[in-house]
């Protein structure tokens, strides 16, 4: 494997963003498309995963990976859930990396998110910040607890970015499924 230059993240800084827990905020400004984290990743095989990983702590900062599932260390972990995402990310199975970078400008302040995909374990507080704004009100969002989550962070195109060939491997991975 070459060498991967790392970045420097003196400008972004974990916070305590209320009921959703730790989450990343920028203290500048950022362009589109800046890459702004390369998490290296622990591989779980899938059997060690099924049988233990999915009823620890871990099932809530996994990735979905080739054979597996993926802790993303560093920043990777620490990436709240958006529906309106300002960060994407891909992975990178040859490197056992995942790269984030950003979907759009983002402002100084702001919270950077990423997509979970549509399958959430928890109430998803933006829905909840969403209603009381409307003045509903917070209805039973129906939750049943934990389950198997397998689902999450689904492969698809809306959370990567295309550009560099990456794409042709996640669509094969997801044939496998
Ligand atoms: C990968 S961790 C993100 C970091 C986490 N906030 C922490 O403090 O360690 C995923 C967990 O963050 C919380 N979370 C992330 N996005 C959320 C959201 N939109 N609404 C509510 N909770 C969220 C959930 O508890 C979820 O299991």
């Amino acid at each position: 494997m070459d060498p991967i230059r790392l970045f420097d993240q003196s400008s972004l800084t974990i916070q305590d963003c209320g009921a959703k827990g730790r989450g990343v905020v920028t203290s500048v400004p950022i362009p589109a498309r800046t890459i702004i984290d390369l998490s290296p990743i622990l591989l779980f095989p899938t059997e060690e995963y099924t049988n233990h990983g999915q009823f620890t702590q871990l099932d809530h900062y996994t990735y979905r990976w080739l054979g597996g599932m993926a802790l993303a260390f560093g920043l990777g972990s620490m990436f709240n859930h958006s529906k309106y995402p300002n960060v994407g990310f891909q992975r990178d199975f040859e490197n056992k990396m995942i790269r984030y970078s950003t979907l759009r400008d983002v402002a100084a302040g702001e919270e950077l998110c990423i997509s979970y995909g549509s399958n959430l374990w928890f109430p998803d507080m933006e829905d909840e910040e969403e209603a009381a704004r409307e003045g509903g009100g917070q209805e039973d969002s129906g939750y049943q607890g934990s389950g198997f989550r397998l689902l999450r962070s689904e492969f698809s195109e809306s959370e990567d970015e295309t550009g560099d060939g990456f794409l042709s491997r996640l669509q094969i991975d997801t044939d496998e499924d």
